[in-house]
Protein backbone atom coordinates (compact mmCIF):
# COMPACT_ATOMS: atom_id res chain seq x y z
CA UNK A 1 0.00 0.00 0.00
CA UNK A 2 1.47 3.65 -0.87
CA UNK A 3 1.37 6.07 1.58
CA UNK A 4 0.73 9.34 0.03
CA UNK A 5 0.99 12.63 1.05
CA UNK A 6 -0.61 15.80 0.12
CA UNK A 7 0.55 18.89 0.70
CA UNK A 8 -2.23 21.92 0.40
CA UNK A 9 -5.54 20.91 0.44
CA UNK A 10 -7.74 23.27 -1.62
CA UNK A 11 -9.00 22.85 -4.40
CA UNK A 12 -7.53 20.57 -6.25
CA UNK A 13 -6.05 18.84 -3.27
CA UNK A 14 -8.82 17.48 -1.22
CA UNK A 15 -10.03 16.31 -4.84
CA UNK A 16 -6.71 14.43 -5.07
CA UNK A 17 -6.58 13.10 -1.06
CA UNK A 18 -10.10 11.90 -2.17
CA UNK A 19 -9.39 10.44 -5.31
CA UNK A 20 -6.36 8.49 -3.26
CA UNK A 21 -8.80 7.13 -0.85
CA UNK A 22 -10.93 5.26 -3.35
CA UNK A 23 -8.05 3.95 -4.61
CA UNK A 24 -7.04 -0.34 -3.92
CA UNK A 25 -3.67 -0.03 -3.67
CA UNK A 26 -2.63 3.82 -2.08
CA UNK A 27 -3.73 5.62 0.89
CA UNK A 28 -3.80 8.84 2.37
CA UNK A 29 -0.93 9.52 4.72
CA UNK A 30 -2.27 13.01 5.65
CA UNK A 31 -2.75 16.56 4.60
CA UNK A 32 -0.94 19.37 5.08
CA UNK A 33 -2.70 23.04 5.12
CA UNK A 34 -1.68 26.26 6.82
CA UNK A 35 -5.20 27.66 7.99
CA UNK A 36 -8.12 26.01 10.26
CA UNK A 37 -10.37 26.91 7.89
CA UNK A 38 -13.94 25.06 6.56
CA UNK A 39 -11.70 22.63 4.41
CA UNK A 40 -9.47 21.66 7.40
CA UNK A 41 -12.79 20.41 9.11
CA UNK A 42 -13.05 18.55 6.53
CA UNK A 43 -10.42 17.07 6.56
CA UNK A 44 -10.77 16.24 10.50
CA UNK A 45 -14.48 15.11 9.37
CA UNK A 46 -13.12 12.57 6.48
CA UNK A 47 -10.49 11.31 8.83
CA UNK A 48 -7.08 12.70 7.35
CA UNK A 49 -4.36 13.66 9.49
CA UNK A 50 -3.62 17.15 9.32
CA UNK A 51 -0.07 18.38 9.26
CA UNK A 52 0.71 21.86 9.35
CA UNK A 53 2.44 23.55 6.54
CA UNK A 54 3.56 26.98 8.76
CA UNK A 55 3.38 26.27 11.79
CA UNK A 56 0.39 24.11 14.30
CA UNK A 57 -0.64 26.86 16.84
CA UNK A 58 -3.56 28.59 14.43
CA UNK A 59 -5.00 24.80 14.47
CA UNK A 60 -4.57 24.27 18.56
CA UNK A 61 -6.47 27.75 19.11
CA UNK A 62 -9.17 25.99 16.90
CA UNK A 63 -8.94 23.06 18.51
CA UNK A 64 -8.26 21.19 15.75
CA UNK A 65 -5.53 18.14 16.26
CA UNK A 66 -2.39 18.19 14.20
CA UNK A 67 -0.46 15.29 13.61
CA UNK A 68 2.65 16.70 13.37
CA UNK A 69 4.34 19.56 10.64
CA UNK A 70 4.70 19.12 6.92
CA UNK A 71 7.92 17.57 7.51
CA UNK A 72 6.76 15.16 8.95
CA UNK A 73 4.00 14.37 6.99
CA UNK A 74 6.89 14.46 3.95
CA UNK A 75 8.92 11.84 6.12
CA UNK A 76 5.95 9.68 6.48
CA UNK A 77 5.05 9.35 2.56
CA UNK A 78 5.81 6.87 0.08
CA UNK A 79 5.20 9.99 -2.53
CA UNK A 80 4.14 13.64 -1.86
CA UNK A 81 1.21 15.64 -3.72
CA UNK A 82 2.00 19.16 -3.80
CA UNK A 83 -1.45 21.25 -4.43
CA UNK A 84 0.15 24.18 -3.08
CA UNK A 85 -0.79 27.64 -5.34
CA UNK A 86 1.41 28.01 -8.11
CA UNK A 87 4.69 29.02 -6.54
CA UNK A 88 4.94 27.71 -3.89
CA UNK A 89 5.24 24.29 -5.16
CA UNK A 90 8.75 25.55 -6.35
CA UNK A 91 9.37 27.37 -3.02
CA UNK A 92 8.54 23.42 -1.77
CA UNK A 93 10.58 21.49 -4.05
CA UNK A 94 13.86 21.55 -1.94
CA UNK A 95 11.84 20.12 0.82
CA UNK A 96 10.89 17.04 -0.90
CA UNK A 97 14.35 16.43 -2.32
CA UNK A 98 15.89 16.97 1.38
CA UNK A 99 13.62 14.09 2.54
CA UNK A 100 14.27 12.43 -0.89
CA UNK A 101 9.95 11.83 -0.90
CA UNK A 102 9.09 11.44 -4.71
CA UNK A 103 6.84 14.50 -5.43
CA UNK A 104 3.92 15.48 -7.34
CA UNK A 105 3.49 19.12 -8.58
CA UNK A 106 0.50 20.96 -10.25
CA UNK A 107 0.59 23.09 -13.51
CA UNK A 108 0.89 26.33 -11.66
CA UNK A 109 4.50 25.83 -11.49
CA UNK A 110 6.54 26.07 -14.38
CA UNK A 111 7.48 23.29 -16.58
CA UNK A 112 11.29 23.07 -14.86
CA UNK A 113 10.24 22.14 -11.67
CA UNK A 114 10.16 18.75 -12.45
CA UNK A 115 11.32 15.71 -14.36
CA UNK A 116 8.34 15.18 -16.51
CA UNK A 117 5.61 17.03 -17.53
CA UNK A 118 2.97 14.55 -17.44
CA UNK A 119 -0.46 13.46 -18.76
CA UNK A 120 -1.07 9.96 -18.39
CA UNK A 121 -2.59 9.67 -22.10
CA UNK A 122 0.54 10.98 -23.84
CA UNK A 123 3.64 10.21 -21.86
CA UNK A 124 2.78 7.81 -18.88
CA UNK A 125 6.08 5.58 -19.37
CA UNK A 126 8.25 9.17 -18.91
CA UNK A 127 7.27 9.55 -15.54
CA UNK A 128 8.03 6.06 -14.33
CA UNK A 129 10.76 6.08 -11.91
CA UNK A 130 11.00 9.62 -12.15
CA UNK A 131 12.08 11.69 -8.79
CA UNK A 132 9.73 14.55 -9.96
CA UNK A 133 6.67 15.12 -12.08
CA UNK A 134 4.51 18.02 -12.78
CA UNK A 135 0.95 17.26 -14.07
CA UNK A 136 -0.08 20.29 -16.80
CA UNK A 137 -2.25 22.12 -15.91
CA UNK A 138 -6.42 21.42 -16.58
CA UNK A 139 -6.15 23.05 -19.74
CA UNK A 140 -3.13 21.33 -21.07
CA UNK A 141 -4.26 18.00 -19.15
CA UNK A 142 -7.69 18.69 -21.83
CA UNK A 143 -5.75 19.50 -25.02
CA UNK A 144 -3.44 16.54 -24.63
CA UNK A 145 -5.92 13.83 -23.88
CA UNK A 146 -7.63 15.26 -27.03
CA UNK A 147 -4.26 15.53 -29.13
CA UNK A 148 -2.92 12.02 -28.34
CA UNK A 149 -5.38 9.53 -29.84
CA UNK A 150 -5.56 12.20 -33.09
CA UNK A 151 -1.62 12.79 -33.49
CA UNK A 152 -1.46 8.62 -33.12
CA UNK A 153 -4.39 7.51 -35.63
CA UNK A 154 -4.26 10.55 -38.22
CA UNK A 155 -1.01 12.55 -37.33
CA UNK A 156 -1.44 16.09 -36.28
CA UNK A 157 -0.02 18.88 -38.74
CA UNK A 158 -1.26 21.83 -37.08
CA UNK A 159 -3.38 22.79 -33.90
CA UNK A 160 -5.05 26.60 -33.24
CA UNK A 161 -7.28 26.62 -30.50
CA UNK A 162 -9.20 29.53 -28.52
CA UNK A 163 -9.66 29.07 -24.70
CA UNK A 164 -12.67 30.91 -22.98
CA UNK A 165 -11.32 30.39 -19.77
CA UNK A 166 -13.63 30.20 -16.20
CA UNK A 167 -12.69 33.83 -14.98
CA UNK A 168 -12.10 31.96 -10.89
CA UNK A 169 -13.15 28.72 -8.97
CA UNK A 170 -16.50 28.78 -7.50
CA UNK A 171 -14.65 29.77 -4.00
CA UNK A 172 -12.51 32.03 -5.19
CA UNK A 173 -14.75 35.17 -4.45
CA UNK A 174 -12.50 37.94 -4.80
CA UNK A 175 -11.70 36.96 -8.32
CA UNK A 176 -12.93 38.87 -11.63
CA UNK A 177 -13.83 39.31 -14.64
CA UNK A 178 -17.06 40.57 -13.47
CA UNK A 179 -18.73 41.98 -16.15
CA UNK A 180 -16.57 42.16 -19.19
CA UNK A 181 -14.49 39.60 -21.69
CA UNK A 182 -10.70 39.80 -20.96
CA UNK A 183 -8.00 38.50 -23.40
CA UNK A 184 -5.93 36.32 -20.72
CA UNK A 185 -3.22 36.70 -21.74
CA UNK A 186 -3.15 39.04 -24.08
CA UNK A 187 0.26 37.83 -25.59
CA UNK A 188 -0.05 35.38 -28.28
CA UNK A 189 0.36 32.29 -28.02
CA UNK A 190 -1.27 32.26 -24.38
CA UNK A 191 1.29 29.55 -22.23
CA UNK A 192 -0.96 26.97 -23.03
CA UNK A 193 0.46 26.17 -26.18
CA UNK A 194 3.89 25.82 -24.90
CA UNK A 195 2.71 24.25 -22.26
CA UNK A 196 1.32 21.60 -23.98
CA UNK A 197 4.53 21.37 -26.05
CA UNK A 198 6.18 19.94 -23.17
CA UNK A 199 4.12 16.86 -23.83
CA UNK A 200 4.49 16.43 -27.37
CA UNK A 201 7.70 18.49 -27.78
CA UNK A 202 6.95 18.53 -31.82
CA UNK A 203 3.54 19.49 -32.00
CA UNK A 204 2.92 22.44 -34.14
CA UNK A 205 0.31 24.49 -31.61
CA UNK A 206 -1.53 27.65 -31.38
CA UNK A 207 -3.30 28.98 -28.69
CA UNK A 208 -5.42 31.98 -27.39
CA UNK A 209 -6.72 32.61 -23.85
CA UNK A 210 -9.67 35.09 -22.78
CA UNK A 211 -11.30 34.82 -19.23
CA UNK A 212 -15.12 34.88 -19.00
CA UNK A 213 -17.17 35.49 -15.94
CA UNK A 214 -18.24 32.21 -15.25
CA UNK A 215 -17.29 29.77 -12.38
CA UNK A 216 -18.19 26.62 -14.03
CA UNK A 217 -15.83 25.05 -16.84
CA UNK A 218 -13.41 26.25 -19.20
CA UNK A 219 -14.58 25.89 -23.00
CA UNK A 220 -12.07 25.38 -25.92
CA UNK A 221 -12.83 26.00 -29.87
CA UNK A 222 -10.55 23.76 -31.11
CA UNK A 223 -9.45 23.39 -34.84
CA UNK A 224 -6.86 20.64 -35.69
CA UNK A 225 -5.45 20.46 -39.65
CA UNK A 226 -4.52 16.31 -39.40
CA UNK A 227 -2.02 14.83 -41.57
CA UNK A 228 -4.66 12.23 -42.91
CA UNK A 229 -8.22 12.44 -44.10
CA UNK A 230 -10.58 10.97 -41.76
CA UNK A 231 -14.60 11.29 -41.54
CA UNK A 232 -16.27 12.92 -39.12
CA UNK A 233 -17.56 9.20 -38.36
CA UNK A 234 -14.08 7.79 -38.03
CA UNK A 235 -13.11 10.90 -35.64
CA UNK A 236 -16.23 10.37 -33.60
CA UNK A 237 -15.60 6.57 -33.29
CA UNK A 238 -11.74 7.14 -32.13
CA UNK A 239 -12.53 9.76 -29.59
CA UNK A 240 -15.77 7.55 -28.23
CA UNK A 241 -13.46 5.30 -27.06
CA UNK A 242 -11.24 7.35 -25.21
CA UNK A 243 -12.16 6.80 -21.60
CA UNK A 244 -11.26 10.15 -20.53
CA UNK A 245 -13.35 11.83 -23.28
CA UNK A 246 -16.89 12.23 -23.09
CA UNK A 247 -19.14 12.67 -26.26
CA UNK A 248 -21.85 14.87 -24.84
CA UNK A 249 -24.88 13.40 -26.75
CA UNK A 250 -26.96 15.80 -28.97
CA UNK A 251 -30.22 14.01 -27.29
CA UNK A 252 -28.93 14.85 -24.12
CA UNK A 253 -30.09 18.82 -24.77
CA UNK A 254 -26.66 19.85 -22.65
CA UNK A 255 -26.16 23.23 -24.45
CA UNK A 256 -23.90 24.77 -21.74
CA UNK A 257 -21.35 24.05 -18.95
CA UNK A 258 -24.08 24.50 -16.70
CA UNK A 259 -26.22 22.13 -17.85
CA UNK A 260 -23.19 19.34 -17.93
CA UNK A 261 -22.53 20.15 -14.40
CA UNK A 262 -25.98 20.00 -13.72
CA UNK A 263 -25.88 16.26 -15.32
CA UNK A 264 -23.15 15.07 -13.50
CA UNK A 265 -24.47 16.27 -9.85
CA UNK A 266 -27.33 14.64 -10.87
CA UNK A 267 -25.56 11.07 -11.60
CA UNK A 268 -24.15 10.89 -8.18
CA UNK A 269 -20.46 12.20 -9.09
CA UNK A 270 -19.12 13.88 -5.29
CA UNK A 271 -18.98 17.35 -5.70
CA UNK A 272 -20.90 17.45 -9.27
CA UNK A 273 -17.16 16.74 -10.81
CA UNK A 274 -16.30 16.11 -14.35
CA UNK A 275 -13.34 14.55 -14.76
CA UNK A 276 -13.79 13.73 -18.52
CA UNK A 277 -13.10 16.06 -21.35
CA UNK A 278 -16.53 16.57 -22.40
CA UNK A 279 -16.91 16.77 -25.97
CA UNK A 280 -20.64 18.26 -27.94
CA UNK A 281 -20.86 14.92 -30.36
CA UNK A 282 -22.59 17.43 -33.09
CA UNK A 283 -19.72 19.58 -33.12
CA UNK A 284 -17.03 17.14 -34.51
CA UNK A 285 -16.77 18.18 -37.84
CA UNK A 286 -14.17 17.18 -40.82
CA UNK A 287 -13.42 19.43 -43.31
CA UNK A 288 -10.99 17.49 -45.43
CA UNK A 289 -8.05 17.61 -42.91
CA UNK A 290 -9.31 20.46 -41.01
CA UNK A 291 -10.97 19.16 -37.70
CA UNK A 292 -13.39 20.97 -35.83
CA UNK A 293 -14.84 20.86 -32.19
CA UNK A 294 -15.96 22.68 -28.82
CA UNK A 295 -15.38 20.88 -25.53
CA UNK A 296 -15.15 21.80 -22.09
CA UNK A 297 -13.47 21.26 -19.21
CA UNK A 298 -13.93 21.37 -15.37
CA UNK A 299 -10.78 22.76 -14.13
CA UNK A 300 -11.60 21.80 -10.44
CA UNK A 301 -11.52 18.20 -11.49
CA UNK A 302 -9.78 17.01 -14.17
CA UNK A 303 -6.16 16.69 -13.58
CA UNK A 304 -7.26 14.70 -11.15
CA UNK A 305 -7.30 11.82 -12.26
CA UNK A 306 -4.06 12.29 -13.39
CA UNK A 307 -2.33 12.88 -9.98
CA UNK A 308 -3.48 9.43 -9.24
CA UNK A 309 -1.52 8.13 -12.45
CA UNK A 310 1.23 10.00 -11.87
CA UNK A 311 1.43 8.38 -7.94
CA UNK A 312 1.97 5.58 -9.67
CA UNK A 313 4.34 6.56 -12.22
CA UNK A 314 6.40 7.69 -10.02
CA UNK A 315 6.14 4.85 -7.34
CA UNK A 316 6.60 2.14 -10.30
CA UNK A 317 3.33 0.53 -9.47
CA UNK A 318 2.86 -0.41 -12.74
CA UNK A 319 4.83 0.65 -16.05
CA UNK A 320 1.93 0.27 -18.13
CA UNK A 321 -0.37 3.37 -18.96
CA UNK A 322 -3.65 1.56 -20.22
CA UNK A 323 -3.23 -0.17 -16.97
CA UNK A 324 -3.01 2.72 -14.22
CA UNK A 325 -5.53 4.89 -16.31
CA UNK A 326 -8.27 1.51 -16.27
CA UNK A 327 -7.54 1.49 -12.14
CA UNK A 328 -7.74 4.84 -11.88
CA UNK A 329 -10.93 5.30 -13.56
CA UNK A 330 -12.69 2.49 -12.06
CA UNK A 331 -11.70 2.81 -8.83
CA UNK A 332 -13.26 6.70 -8.60
CA UNK A 333 -15.96 6.39 -11.51
CA UNK A 334 -14.74 8.05 -14.57
CA UNK A 335 -17.30 7.57 -17.64
CA UNK A 336 -19.74 6.03 -14.68
CA UNK A 337 -23.13 7.54 -14.63
CA UNK A 338 -22.67 8.52 -18.01
CA UNK A 339 -24.75 8.12 -21.72
CA UNK A 340 -22.75 6.65 -24.27
CA UNK A 341 -22.85 9.31 -27.17
CA UNK A 342 -25.14 7.12 -29.55
CA UNK A 343 -27.59 7.39 -25.90
CA UNK A 344 -26.56 3.90 -25.31
CA UNK A 345 -26.73 3.74 -21.40
CA UNK A 346 -23.47 3.79 -19.99
CA UNK A 347 -19.92 3.38 -19.79
CA UNK A 348 -18.48 -0.28 -19.31
CA UNK A 349 -15.50 -0.45 -16.66
CA UNK A 350 -14.27 -3.39 -16.96
CA UNK A 351 -10.66 -4.72 -15.71
CA UNK A 352 -11.19 -8.17 -16.59
CA UNK A 353 -7.31 -8.70 -17.88
CA UNK A 354 -6.00 -6.29 -14.49
N1 LIG B 1 -8.11 25.42 -9.30
C1 LIG B 1 -7.93 25.04 -10.53
O1 LIG B 1 -8.77 25.26 -11.37
C2 LIG B 1 -6.69 24.34 -10.93
C3 LIG B 1 -5.50 24.51 -10.26
N2 LIG B 1 -4.37 23.88 -10.70
C4 LIG B 1 -3.11 24.08 -10.00
O2 LIG B 1 -3.14 23.35 -8.77
C5 LIG B 1 -2.38 24.03 -7.78
C6 LIG B 1 -3.26 24.28 -6.57
O3 LIG B 1 -4.33 25.12 -6.95
P1 LIG B 1 -5.68 25.20 -6.11
O4 LIG B 1 -6.04 23.87 -5.58
O5 LIG B 1 -6.65 25.91 -6.97
O6 LIG B 1 -5.24 26.15 -4.92
P2 LIG B 1 -6.09 26.53 -3.62
O7 LIG B 1 -5.76 27.93 -3.33
O8 LIG B 1 -7.52 26.15 -3.78
O9 LIG B 1 -5.48 25.60 -2.48
C7 LIG B 1 -4.17 25.74 -2.05
C8 LIG B 1 -3.97 24.95 -0.77
O10 LIG B 1 -2.61 25.07 -0.41
C9 LIG B 1 -2.52 25.55 0.94
N3 LIG B 1 -1.37 26.43 1.05
C10 LIG B 1 -1.26 27.72 0.79
N4 LIG B 1 -0.01 28.15 0.99
C11 LIG B 1 0.65 27.07 1.41
C12 LIG B 1 1.97 26.85 1.81
N5 LIG B 1 2.86 27.84 1.81
N6 LIG B 1 2.31 25.59 2.15
C13 LIG B 1 1.41 24.60 2.16
N7 LIG B 1 0.14 24.76 1.80
C14 LIG B 1 -0.22 25.98 1.44
C15 LIG B 1 -3.79 26.26 1.20
O11 LIG B 1 -4.01 26.18 2.58
P3 LIG B 1 -4.63 27.34 3.41
O12 LIG B 1 -6.01 27.54 2.85
O13 LIG B 1 -4.64 26.81 4.78
O14 LIG B 1 -3.74 28.55 3.20
C16 LIG B 1 -4.79 25.42 0.41
O15 LIG B 1 -5.17 24.31 1.17
C17 LIG B 1 -1.83 25.30 -8.47
O16 LIG B 1 -0.56 24.99 -9.03
C18 LIG B 1 -2.83 25.51 -9.61
O17 LIG B 1 -2.29 26.24 -10.69
C19 LIG B 1 -4.39 23.00 -11.75
C20 LIG B 1 -5.55 22.78 -12.42
C21 LIG B 1 -6.77 23.46 -12.11
O1 LIG C 1 -4.58 25.61 -14.67
C1 LIG C 1 -5.59 26.27 -14.85
O2 LIG C 1 -5.82 27.03 -15.92
P1 LIG C 1 -4.84 27.32 -17.15
O3 LIG C 1 -4.65 26.00 -17.86
O4 LIG C 1 -5.61 28.27 -18.00
O5 LIG C 1 -3.55 27.88 -16.62
C2 LIG C 1 -6.57 26.36 -13.74
O6 LIG C 1 -7.88 26.55 -14.22
C3 LIG C 1 -6.15 27.50 -12.85
O7 LIG C 1 -6.21 28.64 -13.63
P2 LIG C 1 -6.01 30.07 -12.96
O8 LIG C 1 -4.54 30.34 -12.99
O9 LIG C 1 -6.81 30.98 -13.85
O10 LIG C 1 -6.59 29.97 -11.58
Amino acid sequence: MLHVGINGFGTIGKRVADAVRVQPDMTVAGVAKRSPNFEATIADDRGYDLYAADGREPFDEADLATAGTVHDLIETSDVIVDTTPSGVGAANASLYAEHDTPAIFQGGEDAAVADVSFNARANYENAVGADTARVVSCNTTGLSRLLAPLKESYGVEKSRVTLVRRGADPGQTGRGPINDTLPDPVEIPSHHGPDVQTIFPDLDIDTMGMKVPTTQMHTHSVNVTLESEPTTEEVTSLLTDESRLFLIPETLGIDGAGKLKEYTRDAGRPRGDVWENCIWAESITVEGRDLYLFQAIHQEADVVPENIDAIRALSERTASAEKSIRRTDEALGVGRGLVEHDGSPQRVDSHADD
